[in-house]
């Protein structure tokens, strides 16, 4: 197989995607995230890993190449990262009580291919104290995190149900991609 890169600088999609048992190296990108307001959630995410794609693929001609983006989605809104506390605090605010969806687009990407796919995981929260957001923003947890949270760590004490990949919700949906780069690696 050709060189395996995954285009991200999460430490979580690359402790994922050591369960592939498959060698592989990281290349963060630092494309433009920025969407259109009218962009659906699957065009989202998926426009948005095949930049991060095709940035990495155009430093490794002749590589196969992960790119993932993650976001949430409430009420038609789509919550990236949190420029701010403030912005923080809103979107904790907003998601609390409520049932949530969170889409991971995924690209593999060579010179001869493209293969693009999403999962959607459905996320319940329990209704949340001003003071619990407040302490949750004050351990720093929500800045790097679409939502604003992590499921991984301590927001795992928000969440009252989830329906789908766990792993999606992580940022990597990494039994669906297995199967997706099984597929593209025999094509
Ligand atoms: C909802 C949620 C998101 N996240 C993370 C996954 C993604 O890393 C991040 C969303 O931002 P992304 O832009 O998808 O990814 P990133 O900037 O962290 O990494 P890169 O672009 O280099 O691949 O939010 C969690 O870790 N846990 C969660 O529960």
């Amino acid at each position: 197989m050709q060189p395996l890169i995954l285009a991200s600088a999460s430490p979580r999609r690359q402790e994922l995607l050591t369960l592939l048992n498959l060698p592989f190296t990281t290349f963060p990108t630092d494309v433009d995230e920025t969407l259109p307001d009218s962009i659906s959630p699957i065009e989202a995410v998926q426009q948005l890993a095949y930049k991060k794609a095709e940035a990495a693929l155009q430093a490794h001609n002749g590589s196969i190449i992960i790119g993932c983006d993650t976001i949430v989605v409430h009420n038609n809104h789509i919550l990236g990262k949190p420029a701010d506390r403030e912005d923080a605090l809103q979107m904790l605010s907003q998601l609390s009580n409520e049932t949530h969806d969170v889409y991971t687009g995924v690209c593999i990407l060579s010179n001869q291919q493209t293969l693009l796919f999403y999962e959607r995981t459905e996320v319940t929260f329990w209704e949340l104290t001003q003071q619990e957001i407040l302490a949750y923003i004050e351990s720093g947890e929500p800045f790097d995190k679409a939502g604003s949270y992590g499921i991984q760590g301590k927001a795992a004490l928000f969440v009252k149900g989830i329906r789908g990949d766990y792993y999606n919700v992580v940022g990597l949906p990494i039994s669906r991609l297995q199967r997706e780069l099984s597929a593209f690696a025999n094509s």
